[in-house]
């Protein structure tokens, strides 16, 4: 049976979420979105040749509507929904921090709610998203939430008191590995490297990381300890990594991304 979906709130993560379900086949005749400005809903239309409508339509058309509004918007989107939401259509939350009962509180009762958390790579089908049912989702919930989010990469359940954990990992990971290639990218100009140089190095290495990490089968200590020679270069640099607690920057950063997430959770952030 085909399922209509719409994405509410159509952001950074609607459109990537958007962009592909329709590069993994889904017909554009079963996706709506809606925005918030009406030059953005013609921007949806004309890149994806999608329908736009208001989220009031979203809610009576669609079976599976999926919130991606910011936590601090979510509050007011329900108020205006839940007079339209039947309590046999499936809401998805994109939202960092915000748990499922805060959803379940606001629709008619026993509507089913599934938490996603996603992350950019969505874009180039390279997502985690982790995925957690609220106390009316069923497996075929679940599932059906996993079909929409396997199109744009890896999926995995989770149970809800682990959500803002995997908000401070996944959901949030891909900005530290930005952050580190901008400053290992600083680092080859003072070692007088070009800069356009110094990028292209630093990115195919954390490329090549990458596909080992995942490929590879190695423990990430196995794959450094390979790298590190005896009275090499390596060493010198872990030494430093170490000497400025950069592990222990890592761990108390992620810290403080999960406390943030535990924060939202009001929707009022
Ligand atoms: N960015 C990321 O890396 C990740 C974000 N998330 C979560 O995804 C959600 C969206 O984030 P992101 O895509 O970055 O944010 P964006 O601001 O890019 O997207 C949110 C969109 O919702 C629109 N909007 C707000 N209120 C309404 C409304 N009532 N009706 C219709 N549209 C509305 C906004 O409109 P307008 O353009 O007018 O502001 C905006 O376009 C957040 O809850 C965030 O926690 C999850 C994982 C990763
Ligand atoms: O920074 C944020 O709040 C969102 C959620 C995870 C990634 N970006």
């Amino acid at each position: 049976m085909t399922q209509k979906v719409a994405v509410l709130g159509t952001g950074k993560i609607g459109e990537a979420l958007l962009s592909g379900m329709i590069r993994g086949g889904w017909a554009t005749s079963d996706l709506l979105v809606t925005a918030r400005r009406p030059e953005r809903a013609e921007e949806l239309r004309g890149r994806y040749g999608v329908e736009a409508v208001t989220n009031a339509e979203a809610a009576k058309a669609a079976d599976t509507l999926i919130l991606t509004v910011k936590p601090q918007d979510m509050g007011k989107l329900l108020d205006e929904l839940a007079p339209h939401v039947p309590a046999d259509r499936l809401v998805v939350s994109g939202a960092a921090g915000i748990p499922t009962s805060f959803f379940e509180e606001r629709l008619s009762p026993g509507t089913p709610v599934v938490r996603v958390m996603t992350n950019t790579p969505a874009l180039v089908d390279e997502a985690m998203s982790v995925i957690s049912g609220g106390s009316h989702a069923t497996e075929d919930h679940l599932a059906h939430a996993e079909e929409i989010f396997n199109g744009v990469g890896k999926t995995l359940r989770v149970p809800e008191s682990q959500q803002d954990a995997a908000t401070a990992l996944s959901g949030s990971g891909p900005a530290y590995f930005y952050f580190l290639v901008e400053a290992m990218t600083d680092a080859g100009i003072l070692l007088g490297l070009p800069r356009d140089k110094a990028h292209d190095l630093i990115v195919q290495a954390a490329i090549g990381a990458a596909v080992m990490l995942r490929d590879s089968g190695e423990h990430p200590v196995r794959l450094r300890e390979a790298v590190t020679s005896p009275a090499g270069t390596t060493i010198n640099a872990i030494r430093e990594l170490e000497g400025h607690g950069v592990r222990a920057a890592l761990i108390a950063a992620l810290e403080a991304a999960r406390d943030r997430s535990r924060e939202l959770a009001s929707g009022q952030g």
